[in-house]
């Protein structure tokens, strides 16, 4: 299978490279990222050896490059550009990117349906994560009253995380609207109880020394109950994106969240 992997410069697409080339049956057909240059393949020492077409520039690439999958950890304004592109000209995207609106998941569905080509659009790709909220979303049906706490690495664009806002998805969907706390309470600093989705409230945090971490925290009477989900590190991810990449050959319509795949 050859693969693409954009934003391949970054933490995440660093990791993606290496896990492409440990993989016996995948061929890193090309790396993009608008900040390459071809000074790279001697920078990094995890291309020594193999020879791989290094890009700046998307059109080029596809002018060269024919791949099959397109792996995308960039940045959360470029995430829908980028899958649509993947799209576009063939390539079944498998993204971590995160930033995706409700209206341009469902427009790349329909899209992908059209073309008949398979894809996964995934907040999360540690299975860990992904019990984590599954574990909340059953959690919630005995205990409505929750609050979020995603913590991050310093320099994450977006808050709350993706994986923050698929887990209050999920919760939502059991419990529905719900408001928590006591009805004249006042913030006196701005913020201070975190952002409200439909009641429930959900706290990012941003330190040096994390990689990515949540917990989701339930309380009732004289009980509570906290299920937590710790990334130490990016390999964490790497399991889950392997295992997209194969999956997505076998679908021909684009879905969200790896648990489809689990
Ligand atoms: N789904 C998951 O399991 C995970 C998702 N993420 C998400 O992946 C994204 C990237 O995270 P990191 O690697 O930590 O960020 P990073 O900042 O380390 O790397 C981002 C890379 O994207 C490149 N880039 C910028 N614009 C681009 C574009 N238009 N197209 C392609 N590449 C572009 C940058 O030059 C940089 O090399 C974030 O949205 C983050 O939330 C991160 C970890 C796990
Ligand atoms: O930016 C990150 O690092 C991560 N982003 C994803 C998110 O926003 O949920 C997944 C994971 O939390 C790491």
């Amino acid at each position: 299978m050859k693969i693409v992997v954009s934003g391949f410069k970054g933490k995440m697409g660093t990791a993606c490279t290496n896990m492409v080339l440990r993989q016996e049956d995948f061929i890193l057909a090309a790396v993009y990222d608008p900040f390459a240059t071809e000074k790279h393949l001697d920078e990094l020492p995890q291309y020594a050896g193999h020879p791989v077409k290094v890009f700046s520039d998307k059109a080029t690439l596809v002018k060269e490059v024919e791949a099959d999958v397109w792996i995308d950890f960039s940045r959360p304004d470029a995430a829908y550009d980028n899958t649509r592109f993947a799209l576009e000209n063939g390539m079944r995207p498998v993204i971590g990117t995160t930033g995706f609106s409700s209206e341009q998941l469902e427009e790349l569905t329909n899209y992908s349906k059209k073309l008949g080509l398979g894809g996964l659009i995934a907040p999360n790709f540690a299975i860990g994560a992904v019990l984590m909220m599954e574990f909340a979303a059953k959690a919630a049906k005995y205990f409505p009253d929750v609050e979020i706490m995603e913590l991050h690495h310093e320099n994450k664009l977006d808050a709350p995380s993706g994986t923050a806002i698929k887990t209050a998805e999920l919760i939502y969907e059991v419990r529905g609207d719900h408001p928590q706390g006591h009805p004249e309470e006042k913030e006196l600093i701005e913020g201070a109880r975190g952002a409200d989705y439909h009641g429930m409230k959900i706290h990012s945090v941003r330190l040096p020394g994390l990689v990515a971490h949540q917990q989701v925290q339930f309380g009732s009477a004289g009980e509570g109950l906290i299920i937590r989900h710790d990334s130490y590190d990016r390999d964490s991810f790497m399991n889950g994106v392997a295992l997209s990449c194969r999956k997505v050959m076998e679908i021909d319509r684009l879905i969200y969240g790896l648990e489809n795949f689990l």
